[in-house]
């Protein structure tokens, strides 16, 4: 069973958000309030930019009014001064506020992608996390999010002031000559001409294999971290590390390949970039249309001056791409995330009368194309315990994770009460059915939230009356700070234990419909009382009889059952009484008989001290409460 205990934690606690608080808006829609900050924040940038050419300017034109021949006019020379130093503060001002109002806005945008994560995450299919590892999807949250800041933070007015300034200087000095400013402009053509070379098919062949190459190296650490204790155990460390190496040699060969392919188009782009280059194409232009054209030398100047800005485009886009390229695939895990479909709620939710579960040729597939649970008609009676037995991956776990709704089905109908979940809304959902899964999840909080997460205005006493039930009562005592211990800070719980605290939790909720998932990792004494405390015999609710679904794994829960279930591939293949199955000597029997002797050997293997405990598979604790 992998469903993650987040999901129990989940279900039995936190509430599920309201329809109406899940926002369904694409990414355009979350930008689109904020279409006026970045209106705002190309204005402010464009003034910025144009008044920053003032000094620039105003250096041409003082060299113009020193060079020319006779008396230099000194009020002349001061307004220049004066509307330099004027245009360069206004450009600190304009280009200060412009970058002001773009953090403001790249802090609202963070803000507001994080909120419709969280929204999202709150109102997708429960059983959507557990083909989700909890690293990634917060990953999606901090990182991915942080990753946008030079997307709306940067690119907007960066962008805006790489290419305003070379076209308004542009324009400047096609006044001042247009033949020098064609011949300016030969460095921005050569570079623009080396771009399609960046393009050719051979490298973006290298560029893919690059992605590939640094993804091998990547899930090789991954598989190394995460496993690192079977590695260890098991002497594989030798095998990984050699993944590992084998990986990264691959990727210096694809690196080098990339990089000659490169290379040459790469310094040839930052050798007409460079300001000698241009500086040289500008001297001997300049210099040809002084001696030969009749261009005043006066002129030269503001192509010297100038003429290094045009190419600030160019190196504009090519400057912040590796960040811009995140940001882009940021933004896809971002949208991915967004675009999970939501649980729908029903618009006008309706209410059980009892609690009588009933599953009608349901089929399920968590792909399109295979099908796990095939056509499964199934009443369960209140005041009835139904065990669903069956080998590894028939079904079981999914087949009663449709009851707390991780998913609809794909066919079929699972009904409450008469009404189908998909007509019932969340908050009634969970405050009718609760479980209680392998994949325990404890919040990092005290013992008694932990218990009382469904039943926040729970006492302490009826707090203690469930873990009492629940036969962890005694071991909370010996805590260091009793029910107030912080699990995951002030201590830890064993595998069995924390089974046993998430019964108390499911206790507590009294809920008339349970469904449970009987670990036999936790398999000690205390933790099999709580689970057949929790079976019953008490099975009585407030609400009258209740009906528990049952994942069995020991034989004395199959026996004590109401009803089993036989499940095979996906199907019932026999269902009944247990004792008029195992008389009719069909596959249940067979399965029982198998399941005895495997019993048997284990109990005899524990004997001689092989067992293996587990003592702490499937659990989590600590987790930060939601
Ligand atoms: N989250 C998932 N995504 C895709 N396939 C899944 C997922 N969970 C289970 N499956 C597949 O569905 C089938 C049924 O799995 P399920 O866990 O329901 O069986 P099971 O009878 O509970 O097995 P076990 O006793 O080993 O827990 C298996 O083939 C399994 O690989």
């Amino acid at each position: 069973m992998t469903t993650a205990g987040l999901a129990e934690a989940r279900g039995q606690s936190i509430p599920p958000p309201d329809a109406d608080s899940v926002p369904g808006q694409s990414l355009a829609g979350l930008l689109r309030p904020y279409r006026g900050g970045f209106a705002a924040v190309v204005i402010l940038q464009v003034i910025g930019a144009v008044a920053g050419l003032a000094p620039l300017l105003a250096v041409v034109e003082l060299g113009r009014t020193l060079l020319a021949p006779g008396p230099v006019d000194h009020g002349h020379v001061w307004i220049v001064v004066v509307v330099g130093a004027g245009g360069l503060f206004v450009r600190l001002l304009f280009t200060a506020a412009s970058s002001g109002i773009g953090h403001i806005i790249d802090g609202q945008v963070q803000l507001a992608f994080r909120r419709a994560l969280a929204a999202r995450l709150g109102s997708v299919p429960i059983g959507w996390f557990s083909r989700r590892r909890t690293g990634e999807l917060a990953k999606v949250v901090g990182e991915d999010v942080s990753a946008v800041h030079p997307f709306i933070a940067h690119a907007p007015g960066e962008l805006v002031s790489a290419f305003v300034v070379p076209l308004v200087s542009l324009v400047y000095l096609f006044t001042v000559d247009w033949r020098l400013t064609l011949i300016t402009l030969i460095p921005v053509v050569l570079a623009v001409a080396l771009v399609p070379l960046m393009m050719t098919p051979a490298r973006l062949r290298e560029q893919a294999e690059f992605d590939r190459a640094m993804g091998r190296i990547s899930s090789s650490v991954v598989e190394f971290v995460q496993g690192i204790s079977v590695v260890k155990a098991f002497g594989g460390s030798g095998r990984v590390h050699r993944k590992f190496l084998t990986a990264t040699d691959d990727f210096v060969a694809v690196f080098h390949r990339m990089v000659r392919g490169l290379s040459g188009i790469a310094a040839g782009m930052q050798l007409v970039l460079s300001p000698p280059f241009v500086l040289l194409v500008v001297l001997i232009g300049g210099e040809a249309l002084i001696t030969a054209g009749g261009m005043p030398p006066a002129d030269l100047l503001p192509f010297l001056l100038l003429g290094l800005g045009l190419t600030a485009p160019v190196a504009a886009l090519g400057h912040g791409f590796d960040d811009m390229q995140a940001a882009r695939r940021a933004v896809g895990r971002i949208r991915d995330v967004l675009d999970v479909r939501s649980l729908p709620e029903p618009a006008h939710p309706l209410t059980p009368q009892g609690h009588r579960v009933e599953l009608r040729d349901v089929r399920f597939g968590y792909e399109a194309d295979h099908e796990v649970l095939r056509g499964i008609d199934l009443v369960l009676e209140p005041g009835t315990v139904t065990a669903v037995v069956g080998p590894s991956g028939s079904g079981k776990s999914t087949l009663v994770q449709l009851l707390p709704r991780f998913f609809d089905p794909t066919r079929g109908s699972v009904t409450l009460g008469g009404v189908d979940l998909r007509e019932l809304g969340s908050r009634e959902l969970y405050r009718r059915v609760s479980f209680v899964f392998q994949d325990v999840r404890l919040l990092r909080a005290s013992v008694a939230e932990n218990i009382a997460l469904s039943v926040p205005h729970a006492t302490l006493d009826d707090v203690m009356r469930a873990a009492r039930l629940a036969h962890v009562h005694e071991r909370v005592l010996e805590l260091p700070r009793g029910y107030e211990t912080v699990i995951g800070e002030d201590a830890g719980l064993s595998g069995g234990e924390a089974q046993r605290i998430s019964i108390a939790r499911a206790l507590l909720a009294d809920a008339p419909v349970l469904v449970l998932d009987e670990a036999t990792a936790f398999a000690d004494p205390h933790t099999e009382q709580a689970v057949r405390r929790a079976l019953g015999p008490v099975r009585a609710t407030p609400e009258g009889d209740r009906t528990v679904l049952v994942i069995a794994h020991r034989l004395e829960t199959v026996a004590d059952a109401d009803t089993v279930v036989m499940l095979e591939n996906g199907s019932v293949v026999e269902r009944g009484r247990p004792d008029e199955l195992l008389a009719q000597n069909g596959r249940f029997a067979a399965f029982w008989r198998s399941h005895r002797s495997a019993v048997a050997e284990e109990a005899d293997s524990d004997e001689t001290g092989t067992h293996e405990t587990g003592s702490h598979s499937g659990v989590r604790q600590g987790d930060e409460p939601r």
